[in-house]
């Protein structure tokens, strides 16, 4: 069996991990793991994790680490047998530390954006609550305005993504993302990406997983995805 290939994106809100993320997946073959999206299905699903998490994110607060970890470490553990890319977490040093006794990442990707893009996109960013679908009025504008494409249904915009909870926000990202970026540094696989557009980091993420990534894997996993 062709051996499998594990992949971490990092960023702060707004970065473009699930813009990226979405392009990974189609285009390599990896299962996009977003612990957001997750996290929202299980709020939707009114599962134990769900509620102890909802009150959180609704303050715009992150998810203590054991509810985290106790929520993603089973969901990795049914993706033994698929290459994926893990979006959202971790977030912290505990959570990253939890990983790296769960598995062996193969590549650390990081988006590094500057505060005043961030600012400007999530401004911008609606969603479809039910699905996680992200839109950006400007980037990525849904076919028509205020609703999703595929239900018809209406979008909202994250409390937290409102201008008065961004800034703390974003600042509270960087205090708790460092140790994070440090542990993968040291360990050799991060990979940093810097500018104010997507399309721009894009062909430099896309040819490193073409170098990282087996041939003969993205193929199987092409194959079996279409
Ligand atoms: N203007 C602009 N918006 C972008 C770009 N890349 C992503 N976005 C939008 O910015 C918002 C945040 O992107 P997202 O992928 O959700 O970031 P995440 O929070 O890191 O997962 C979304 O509304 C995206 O559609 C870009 O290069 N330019
Ligand atoms: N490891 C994580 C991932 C998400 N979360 C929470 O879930 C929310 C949505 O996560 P997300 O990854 O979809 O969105 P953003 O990070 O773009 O806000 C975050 O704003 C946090 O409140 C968390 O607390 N810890």
């Amino acid at each position: 069996m062709s051996k499998l290939f594990r992949a971490v994106i990092l960023g702060p809100p707004g970065s473009g991990k699930g813009t990226i993320s979405e392009r990974v997946a189609s285009i390599f073959g990896l299962q996009h793991l977003s612990s957001g999206d997750f996290l929202r299905q299980n709020i939707t699903a009114n599962t134990e994790a769900g509620i102890l998490a909802k009150a959180y994110i609704e303050k715009g607060a992150l998810v203590p680490d054991h509810v985290m970890t106790r929520l993603m470490l089973p969901r990795l553990e049914e993706m033994t047998r698929h290459s994926w890319l893990l979006d959202g977490f971790p977030r912290t040093l505990a959570q990253a530390e939890a990983l790296n006794s769960a598995c062996d990442l193969d590549v650390v990707i990081s988006l590094n954006i500057p505060l005043e893009t961030l600012k400007e996109r999530l401004r911008h960013r609606w969603i479809h609550p039910a699905s996680g679908r992200v839109y950006n009025m400007c980037f990525n504008p849904p076919r028509v305005q205020g609703v999703d494409d595929i239900t018809g249904e209406p979008l909202i915009q994250h409390e937290d993504d409102k201008p008065e909870a961004l800034v703390a926000r974003l600042r509270h990202y960087k205090d708790v993302a460092k140790p994070v970026i440090d542990l993968y540094r040291a360990k050799g696989i991060l990979h940093m990406f810097s500018d104010t557009e997507t399309d721009r980091i894009w062909p430099y993420v896309s040819s490193l997983l073409s170098a990282k990534i087996p041939t003969d894997h993205a193929d199987a996993q092409r194959a079996t995805t279409h």
